[in-house]
């Protein structure tokens, strides 16, 4: 299975990322430049956190412009496994490959923490690992995560199960709707979380518990691929 990790000028969790794919499911994985628009050899994006183009405007409103986010949009199309972590998840929020958007953290403050998560959805190709309902913790460290959309459309995030993580509820770090802290398209194959599992693959980092987000999406891919190859 073959893995992109998105770079653009600011990002700063390409490096962690590109090491928790190789620590955790030994595949292939690239660094692709924000100016490049052929994404076709890859299985899955990662769109990593940082400060893309210097956090103007809006975290992420910027980098939806580039080469690199047009091919995303197409590979999303195509079925793809898309995951944004953080100012990923930003990136695809502006580039509306999820709905809603990251507000300021309602404390006006940089929250840079460890985060317990609940795994709402564990029936998607990233969470498949997990139990319904099992508390994993995740560190945060963003300003703006404080996600947002309109009624109708929280309805339909909760109707169609799409909201994948919550805060552990009492312990929401910047006020996000619902206590939401990733979500997923309504295909399921494009996902955007705030906190970051590639900073939590190893005990040493503080948290293991990342980890099975990597070794899902290569679990979900290889049923994919060869259940394709048998017909
Ligand atoms: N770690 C991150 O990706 C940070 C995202 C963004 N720059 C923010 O502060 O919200």
């Amino acid at each position: 299975m073959n893995f992109a990790v998105l770079v653009f000028p600011g990002s700063n969790c390409d490096i962690d990322m590109y090491k928790a794919i190789e620590d955790t499911i030994g595949q292939p994985v690239d660094y692709v430049w924000h100016t490049d628009g052929d994404l076709s050899k890859y299985d899955c994006i990662l769109v990593p956190g940082g400060f893309s183009y210097g956090d103007y405007l809006r975290c992420g409103a910027i980098a939806q412009f580039t080469n690199v986010m047009k091919a995303v949009v197409k590979a999303a199309e195509e079925g793809k496994y898309i995951l944004g972590i953080c100012n990923g998840f930003q990136v695809l929020t502006e580039a509306r490959l999820l709905p809603g958007a990251l507000l300021r953290n309602n404390g006006m403050k940089f929250r840079c923490h460890q985060t317990i998560l609940k795994v709402e959805n564990n029936n998607t190709a990233f969470t498949r690992d997990y139990a319904e309902g099992e508390l994993i913790e995740i560190p945060i460290a963003h300003g703006e995560g404080n996600y947002y959309c309109d009624e109708a459309t929280l309805k339909e995030l909760q109707e169609n199960n799409q909201i994948v993580f919550r805060y552990e509820a009492g312990n929401n770090p910047n006020g996000s709707l619902d206590d939401i802290a990733g979500i997923s398209n309504k295909a399921g194959n494009v996902v955007g979380m705030m906190p970051h599992p590639e900073r939590a693959v190893h005990e040493i980092l503080g948290s293991a518990d990342g980890k099975k987000i990597f070794t899902s999406i290569l679990s979900a891919w290889r049923e994919k691929h060869d259940a394709a190859a048998i017909r």
